[in-house]
């Protein structure tokens, strides 16, 4: 018979991100006794911590207990099977970027497993996947939530979906959707002084932690077009994958071959240049140059690239990771919803996957 007052907590990855959301669930278990919240299982790619008979992981120090394990991580269907027999409902964080765990979620929904993510891979995979993780949560009830995946802990998914959900009409969604992209832009071309180089920005971005695990996957685009595709589905768009509209890349061609980040990044001062070229092309115009992207919701348009801006624009304008996202609706005319603050950072992450897990415990517990 399942307990009523606890909820189990499973976690997978505990990188920049995941280290601050234990945090974040350390206090929430303090603060709230029930349900009681019981960590049963955590892992990273290489080390995994649980017990067979689920009696919780202690939350102080896990992350040091995690990196002194010596437990692997079993297959994801074994961890699943293990989660779906506990003797309490179970909320399954995922704090990857792996599209393997991503892939996993209509199996776990479908064994009643609820899922709370930052990753943005199930929803921005293949539009199949994203039917079958939406099936499947409908069917077992198991909850889905994803907060993070957009904008960090920016309230931009709930938002439209609440703009969704009540009938109103969304046109257009548009601004600035990468933490990282942000601030590179705002501090290699700012809107007064000369701005650093490129290269080194980039290698900033990523010790700051806003940059994906590997810096290239924000360069090429693809975090953004990533990003576009989950609120394209979300405003009822069937957009097919995150390469099936255009998408401007920022990876020299020379560095496309590059078989990981750290040899990208060792190579990228070579080609400061060529951002440099970009950059002096905008201001000869008066402008500085952004990385931003829109949905045109009537005509089915998806775009992410470079663009030229006014310096007094307010996406030139923006600060540090700052993310700035429009949404043109009928409900709001020509003066749209904006939502704004920063878009990358473990904490601010970390706290839409606390918040969505709160949301959850509200429906399962
Ligand atoms: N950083 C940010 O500002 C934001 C991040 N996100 C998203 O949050 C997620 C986490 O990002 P972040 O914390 O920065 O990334 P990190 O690279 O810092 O951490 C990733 C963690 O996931 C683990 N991991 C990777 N693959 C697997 C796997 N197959 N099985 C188990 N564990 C795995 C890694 O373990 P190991 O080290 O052993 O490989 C590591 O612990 C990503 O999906 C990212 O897109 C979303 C919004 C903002
Ligand atoms: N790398 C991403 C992290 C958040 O999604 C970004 O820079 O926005
Ligand atoms: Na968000």
């Amino acid at each position: 018979m399942s307990a009523v007052n606890q909820v189990y907590i499973a976690v997978i990855g505990a990188g920049g991100v995941g280290k601050c959301f234990l945090n974040q669930l350390q206090g929430l278990a303090a603060r709230r006794p029930s349900p009681k919240l019981s960590l049963c299982y955590i892992s990273t790619s290489r080390k995994a911590l649980y017990n067979v008979d689920y009696s919780p992981v202690s939350l102080e120090g896990v992350t040091e207990s995690l990196a002194a394990s010596t437990q692997a991580p079993p297959p994801l269907p074994q961890v699943i099977d293990y989660l779906a027999a506990a003797p309490a409902k179970v909320v399954l964080i995922d704090n990857t970027s792996s599209q393997d765990v991503a892939d996993a979620y209509p199996l776990a929904l479908s064994r009643g497993l609820s899922i709370v993510t930052p990753n943005k891979k199930a929803f921005s995979g293949s539009y199949q996947l994203w039917q079958n993780i939406f099936t499947a949560a409908a069917t077992s009830g198991a909850k889905v939530y994803h907060e993070s995946s957009v904008g960090a802990g920016l309230p931009v998914i709930s938002t439209l979906k609440d703009l969704v959900e009540t009938g109103d009409n969304v046109t257009k969604i548009e601004g600035v959707f990468s933490g990282t992209m942000s601030f590179l832009f705002n501090s290699f071309a700012p809107t007064e002084g000369q701005g650093g180089k490129w290269s080194e920005e980039v290698k900033k971005a990523k010790a700051l932690g806003y940059t994906e695990p590997d810096p290239r996957d924000d360069l090429n685009g693809l975090d953004v077009a990533r990003k576009l595709t989950i609120l394209a589905r979300l405003a009822g768009l069937p957009v097919e994958s995150p390469t099936s509209f255009p998408v401007q890349s920022l990876i020299p061609k020379e560095l496309e071959a590059c078989s990981s980040g750290d040899e990208f990044l060792d190579k990228l001062p070579a080609f400061d240049q060529q951002m440099e070229d970009i950059k002096a092309a905008a201001e000869k115009a008066g402008k500085v140059v952004r990385f931003v992207g829109s949905i045109d919701v009537g005509t089915q348009q998806v775009q992410v690239g470079l663009q030229q801006f006014d310096r007094s624009h307010p996406i030139a304008a923006l600060k540090g990771s700052d993310n700035i996202i429009s949404f043109y609706t009928a409900r709001y005319g020509s003066n749209p919803l904006i939502i704004q603050g920063a878009g990358a950072g473990g904490e601010v992450t970390a706290m839409g996957v606390t918040g969505d897990l709160i949301k959850v415990l509200s429906q399962i517990a």
